[in-house]
């Protein structure tokens, strides 16, 4: 026998619209799947009176959440509007009223997850939130069932669609960085605040979700090295194509025997590398196992119907939960405690771009500090520089330690030779 499932929607902007054209674009393929008709009843909005398509003549649009969290014909909470405490207080409440929730909002999890988690199993209600990681790709599902039997050792990926964005466009297109970041808050990929984006918070949400589920420890944002793009210039992107590199925002969670270090900043890729080829609003992630080896997930990471996807993916796996009398959740409680590696035990290669005097022996001295800390050169490059008696250097050294390359960053600051660092980055691949 069919059954009717009532939802409410917190929100009714980007995501919120693709949910409402998905459930009824594909209205017959749920109701198949699931055996159940899904009615949206009431919607929240900040503005009530504002013109939009809504997702039936009878939805109710309210600007009080008290409307849907204490209607008590409503099943499921949908919550697609963002912001964190004050949403936490609106979801706890209606889950202490029994709804199950499907919610897109990685700052919410990130920060209030574990909460949110035990209320639901306390009141026996769902907890979904695919879309909170990577838009479209079901990583989450991936790495809570998939690899549920692993032991997951790292996680790589581009994570923000926003910022791959504008790095692309930068890239191909020499479009400089606020047109394009325009852009894509046109086109829905941008959070509320597009700092939060631009500055990688947005990525270090996700990969702080993804280390608590990944490394099931209770990993906190406060511990995520967050670098944004704001450093990256149309130099940097020029000179590490020279070097044979791309440049990405990417966000690197890894667990070993001397702890978890999680870190989001801009990286220079190896052109090859399949991270390097991620373009555009796509967002990519590796998983690496012990049992599995490595796994990419790749797929659309932001946007109205690919993020509705998830979302409404979240909302069949609670029909199915209620057609079978059962609750579930992406959430586990976590197992292990959280060790954040120390600097010293962070080893990567670094870029960096100088301005210095051109004058005999300049560098010689930077390489005499270098090498003092036990730094080594991979690869130098020297161009003039626009401004008189100065060279512009890059280089690209062999692994170093995160502590030891602070040291050597700190000396070559001190030395009348060096007029600027203008930029450091992160490399990948090679030692
Ligand atoms: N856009 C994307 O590609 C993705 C977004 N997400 C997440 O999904 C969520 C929604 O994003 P998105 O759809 O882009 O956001 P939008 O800004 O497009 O939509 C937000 C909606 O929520 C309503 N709203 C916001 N705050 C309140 C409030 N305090 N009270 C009542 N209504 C409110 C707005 O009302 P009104 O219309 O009146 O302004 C609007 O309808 C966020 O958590 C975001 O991080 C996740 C993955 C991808
Ligand atoms: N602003 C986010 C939206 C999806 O999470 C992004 O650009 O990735």
């Amino acid at each position: 026998m069919k059954q009717t499932i009532t939802v409410g929607l917190l929100g009714l902007g980007t995501v919120g619209s693709g949910v409402v054209e998905i459930l009824h674009d594909h209205k017959e393929r749920i109701q198949h799947k699931t055996g159940c008709d899904v009615t949206i009843k009431a919607a929240l909005v900040n503005d009530p009176s504002k013109k939009r398509e809504l997702p039936t003549s009878s939805t109710l649009l309210t600007d009080r959440h008290e409307d849907i969290t204490n209607d008590p014909d409503i099943d499921v909470i949908v919550e697609v509007m963002g912001g964190i405490d004050h949403t936490f207080t609106i979801l706890m409440e209606a889950i202490k009223n029994g709804k199950h929730i499907v919610t897109a909002n990685k700052d919410l999890i990130a920060k209030h997850g574990a909460e949110l988690f035990e209320a639901c199993q306390e009141n026996k209600c769902d907890l979904f939130y695919e879309a909170s990681v990577a838009g479209g790709i079901p990583v989450i599902r991936s790495i809570m069932d998939g690899l549920s039997s692993d032991r997951i050792t790292k996680m790589m990926g581009i994570v923000n669609g926003t910022t791959n964005y504008i790095m692309t466009k930068m890239a191909q297109e020499g479009v400089d960085f606020d047109s394009v970041l325009k852009e894509a808050q046109d086109l829905g990929f941008a959070e509320a605040d597009p700092t939060a984006d631009v500055d990688g918070l947005d990525a270090a949400r996700k990969m702080t979700i993804l280390s608590i589920l990944g490394f099931s420890m209770p990993y906190q944002l406060e511990d995520v090295d967050v670098k944004g793009i704001r450093g990256i210039s149309l130099e940097d992107i020029k000179y590490a194509e020279e070097l044979g590199y791309r440049i990405k925002l990417i966000g690197i969670a890894e667990n070993d025997e001397s702890g978890v270090s999680v870190s989001v900043e801009p990286t220079l890729l190896p052109i090859h590398h399949p991270l390097s080829s991620v373009n555009d609003e796509y967002n990519a992630v590796y998983v690496y196992g012990d049992a599995i080896g490595e796994t990419m997930f790749y797929g659309p990471g932001a946007g109205k119907l690919p993020t509705a996807t998830a979302v409404v993916s979240d909302l069949i796996a609670v029909l199915k939960n209620i057609r079978l009398g059962t609750t579930g959740t992406a959430y586990v409680q976590p197992q292990f405690p959280t060790q954040v590696k120390a600097k010293q035990q962070q080893w990567t290669k670094k870029y960096l771009r100088l301005q210095v005097q051109d004058q005999p022996g300049t560098l010689n001295e930077m390489t005499h500090i270098f090498a003092e800390y036990g730094i080594s050169f991979d690869q130098i490059i020297q161009r003039s520089s626009e401004k008189e008696d100065q060279r512009e250097i890059m280089m690209v050294t062999h692994q170093v330690s995160e502590e030891d390359f602070e040291k050597a960053r700190q000396d070559l600051e001190g030395l009348a030779s060096v007029k600027s660092i203008d930029s450091i980055f992160r490399v990948e691949g090679g030692n």
